[in-house]
């Protein structure tokens, strides 16, 4: 039954059966269990797996062209690109001209041995042409670097803007799944350079090399025909050089479809260890457990059991590639490169007169056949680079197509904006749902009703999905079954834009923008975000004035800047370097350079930062377009009377907006409710007021009484 399905699975295009020992092939490597593709049959016969590529190319070409006209589309390039692709068909004639050149040298020195006199005339010329193309090909690649470096930065500028808007508009589920994380670190190359330029390149590098071969050939063919033996040796030089180039490429290839994986638990706990010891967000715990020297000899003891076997993938399985395989080539190729030099020695003990003649041609075309077919080489291995850099292209464009898990919907809301002041009403129609990937419910059958104008406050245990509620409502995530409604309405159908417009929502972990405390604030609504009164007010409201009053930049203040000063390669704060005094206290002062210090604020200081975005949001705006208030646990890291005065803050300024709580803390908040209710396992287990609940002595009784005791 098994192997059935197995069969079954690994038939399927794309599925990859580890256990499937004829489709996948096994290797150890260190402490890697390597599982590898064994290619299909066809893939043995030499040349399918490039015709497969030239496919590839084939069907990618749309999106090149569409890449084409997008470079096309920015007028700043234009002049730029026109003289970049100009020098680079020039700079790609100047070795056909130079071998020319070397050719009409070897008549020259021909006709020097047949008849003792050299033609001055023709030999200035071929001097004077040869200093003209060296500087003709110095001066023209100074050009191509000049218009190279803007066109890659106008290009890079525009492809950002293409990046960013891709990401931007991903929703969570679509933003979280790995495959989609892969794909977008894909179409964004390492090292700071861009799909666009590097496409660029590869077709100008490829004209280049097409205009190259083609001229050299010409050439080439005049220079050889008038030479003796010029074929055979040739032949047998390109034949030499072309098998060298194939053997070191052929090195390098490895399997298309592969997975690596590890279980050697030294490995992973030495990992692990490495990142305790270098990551600074455990170097509190790592000092006060008073950790280090248990970590040191956990460590090196791993360690030791490991030995050679230790290592990253790439680095042991690239070595292993490396060492020693049997290749008949590398024992060929050097008979081979031989084999011109003795043919050579043969024909010129058969014809002495003969010998200063060919001993030039010998050089000449050894030294042309190398370059040709290490450019032609470059052409047909350029099949794998065309394919993927064509790849990258697509890749670069797909990633603006990536089809977002949460639809949109179509129907405006609300459809009177003057009932958002009366609030909006929500309910939930037996919900259930699971996180992506998950197997257990985060939320079960879950039903309530809140009428419009009425307080709300979850409560209960750790991951009963207090947080999943308020993440459903302004759709992180759909619900799996179920309906939520906002006014009657399935939130499904409505525009997303609007649904989150209308409402306001203060998550537990809050996120602070690595921007100022002004643009933190200020992005609570967007619309008026140079509103310098609003974001004021907005501060006081979160009881964040004060603090930030304290701060040397105020509302200025960056907490975690994005951008660090440069200091001549040294971290900020370098007080000697090689023994000498260093201080860039002066200079910072001069240039107005800001502290490079993250700005520490306490918990407290960060969650009155997140409370004021929200009623920068909400409660500040003079036209209210949110009607449901959504806060997951806003007080948690509150002092007591912060948490007081934002309750009774919230209560006066919430007008008639519904508003939703989830909390552990019953109260404050839990006695002017009108409903609570009490969530245990994904299921809401008890709702009603405080009163009731009291009254029905359950789960909510026990816990306010656990509370309560606490103060007796
Ligand atoms: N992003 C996620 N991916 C997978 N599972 C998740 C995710 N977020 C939460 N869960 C799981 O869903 C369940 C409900 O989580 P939820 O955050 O709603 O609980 P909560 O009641 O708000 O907990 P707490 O009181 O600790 O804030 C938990 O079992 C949790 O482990």
């Amino acid at each position: 039954m098994l192997r059935r399905r197995r069969g079954r699975l690994s038939d399927k295009p794309g599925t990859f059966d580890p256990e499937d020992r004829s489709r996948v092939k096994y290797t150890k490597v260190g402490v890697w269990d390597l599982y590898e593709e064994i290619p299909r049959e066809l893939e043995h016969v030499p040349g399918a797996s490039r015709v497969e590529q030239i496919l590839e190319i084939k069907q990618n070409l749309p999106y090149l062209w569409r890449m084409m006209k997008d470079i096309a589309s920015i007028r700043s390039c234009w002049f730029l690109l026109c003289g970049y692709a100009f020098v680079h068909l020039l700079l790609s004639l100047l070795p056909a001209i130079n071998l020319w050149y070397s050719g009409q040298m070897l008549t020259i020195v021909q006709i020097a041995v047949d008849t003792r006199t050299v033609d001055k005339q023709l030999l200035l010329r071929i001097a004077a042409g040869r200093i003209v193309t060296m500087t003709l090909q110095r001066f023209l690649r100074l050009c191509s670097s000049r218009a190279q470096i803007p066109l890659e930065r106008r290009l890079k500028q525009h492809f950002t803007q293409h990046i960013f808007r891709a990401r931007a508009r991903l929703d969570l589920p679509t933003f979280d799944d790995p495959a989609v994380q892969r794909q977008l670190a894909g179409a964004t190359p390492p090292g700071g350079r861009t799909v666009a330029a590097l496409t660029l390149r590869m077709i100008m590098d490829l004209m280049s090399a097409c205009v190259y071969v083609v001229s050299q050939l010409g050439v080439l063919v005049s220079v050889l025909s008038e030479q003796p033996d010029g074929p055979l040796l040739s032949v047998l030089m390109l034949g030499a050089a072309f098998l060298q180039h194939m053997h070191t490429m052929g090195q390098l290839t490895i399997a298309r479809v592969w997975a690596a994986t590890t279980k050697n638990e030294d490995y992973l706990r030495m990992q692990g260890y490495k990142r305790i010891v270098n990551d600074s967000e455990h170097r509190k715990e790592l000092l006060a457990g008073n950790l280090a020297g248990y970590l040191i000899s956990q460590f090196v003891a791993a360690a030791k059991r490991l030995g050679d076997d230790e290592g990253d993938f790439r680095e042991l399985n690239s070595t292993r590639l490396m060492s020693g395989k049997f290749h008949l080539i590398s024992f060929l190729k050097g008979p081979l490169s031989e084999l011109p030099q003795i043919l050579f020695t043969l024909r010129a003990a058969q014809r002495p007169a003969s010998i200063p003649v060919s001993l030039a041609s010998l050089q000449l075309i050894q030294s042309t056949a190398n370059s040709f077919t290490w450019e032609l080489y470059k052409i047909y291995e350029q099949t794998t680079g065309i394919a993927e850099q064509l790849a990258d292209v697509r890749k670069l464009y797909d990633i603006a197509e990536i089809p977002n898990r949460i639809p949109d919907g179509t129907e405006p809301f609300p459809e009177d904006a003057q009932k958002i002041r009366a609030g909006i009403e929500l309910e939930f129609r037996n919900v259930s749902f699971r996180y992506p990937g998950a197997d257990n419910y985060a939320l079960h059958n879950v039903s309530f009703r809140l009428v419009a104008g009425q307080l709300c406050v979850i409560v209960g245990s750790n991951g009963s999905g207090k947080s999943t509620i308020l993440k459903l409502i302004v759709r992180l995530y759909d619900p799996e079954e179920g309906q939520i409604l906002l006014d009657g309405r399935d939130i499904r159908t409505l525009k997303l834009h609007d649904l989150r417009q209308a409402t306001s929502v203060l998550f537990q972990d809050y996120t602070h923008f690595p921007l100022s405390i002004r643009d933190n604030i200020a992005l609570g609504d967007p619309e008026h975000a140079s509103d310098n009164s609003r974001i004021e007010r907005a501060a006081a409201l979160g009881g964040a004035s004060e603090f930030i009053a304290r701060l040397p930049d105020g509302l200025d203040t960056y907490l975690e800047r994005p951008v660090q000063d440069h200091y001549g390669d040294i971290p900020a704060g370098t007080h000697t370097l090689f023994g000498r005094k260093v201080d860039y206290g002066a200079l910072r002062a001069a240039g107005g350079m800001s502290s490079t210090a993250n700005m520490g604020l306490s918990g407290g200081q960060m969650q009155r930062l997140a409370v004021a975005r929200t009623f920068m949001r909400s409660v500040v705006a003079d036209e209210p377009k949110v009607g449901l208030l959504l806060f997951d646990e806003p007080s948690a890291s509150l002092d007591p009377t912060a948490e007081h005065d934002l309750f009774v803050r919230l209560r006066e300024l919430r007008g008639n907006k519904t508003m939703l709580f989830s909390s552990h803390r019953f109260g404050n908040l839990t006695r002017h409710a009108d409903m609570i209710l009490y969530m245990s396992d994904a299921v809401i287990v008890e709702s009603g007021t405080h009163e009731q609940l009291l009254a029905r002595d359950g789960e909510y009784a026990r816990i306010w009484k656990l509370q309560a005791q606490a103060f007796l």
